[in-house]
């Protein structure tokens, strides 16, 4: 199994830990409390205004067309074709423009992207593509079971947008190419270069199960709602 492919199973406990998050379940389940998704929904839409910025960052340290292209669709793909489906949602709650100005990001929130967008600061290409990773790839994989997982109760649940959109083809191929991308810039690494790339994996598949966990309890701060 190549590098980039084997990532997964360095992580795997909380891999799974995020797919069974009450938060990630309740929504396959369309159990979900609207108020916690609506929570979790304008936190993801500063998240991704955020996350967005590191392909910007990543893209200065590229010099190749091919990856200076692909950073530059998964861009728009964040911003236009993933962002369509928090504002169908938000459209759905009645949230209005100056509301979702007004909402601040939690602690947590801040974290999570400083720490992605200090790895794209102070790391080369490969560590800033392995920052944002999981954040692709958890949702995919996480998207397709969901649909199967519930898929006989699909039509009637509130999240059948949300699933589809990281269950589908578009989502995932605007990250396909970054296991191959991830696979040639590793080639000439040492070991311990490895083991750092690898620990940027992880800590970003624990980031975003702890975005779960922050939605699902409502926190922004080191209250619990
Ligand atoms: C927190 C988080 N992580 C990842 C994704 C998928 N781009 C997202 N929308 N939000």
């Amino acid at each position: 199994m190549s590098f980039s492919r084997s990532l997964k199973q360095k992580a795997i406990k909380v891999w799974e830990d995020g797919y069974n998050h009450p938060f990630v379940q309740e929504l396959g389940a369309g159990t979900l409390h609207k108020e916690k998704f609506k929570f979790y929904l304008l936190q993801d839409y500063l998240y991704l205004l955020e996350y967005a910025k590191v392909f910007a960052m990543a893209m200065t340290k590229a010099d190749d067309e091919k990856m200076l292209s692909n950073l530059s669709s998964i861009t728009k793909a964040t911003l236009v074709d993933e962002m369509k489906v928090h504002h169908l949602y938000m459209k759905e709650f009645g949230i209005s423009e100056e509301e979702v100005k007004s909402v601040k990001a939690s602690l947590f929130n801040r974290t999570y992207t400083a720490n992605m967008q200090a790895i794209s600061l102070k790391g080369d290409l490969v560590e800033t593509l392995v920052t944002v990773f999981p954040c692709a790839w958890t949702y995919c994989d996480y998207g397709k079971r969901l649909k199967e997982q519930y898929k006989d109760n699909l039509e009637d649940n509130f999240y059948k947008s949300w699933i589809e959109t990281y269950s589908g083809s578009d989502f995932e191929n605007s990250f396909e190419w970054f296991y191959d991308a991830i696979d040639e810039l590793v080639e000439n690494k040492s070991d311990k270069e490895l083991q750092k790339i690898e620990d940027i994996f992880i800590s970003s598949v624990e980031f975003e199960y702890m975005f779960w966990e922050m939605a699902y309890n409502k926190q922004m701060s080191y209250i619990k709602d």
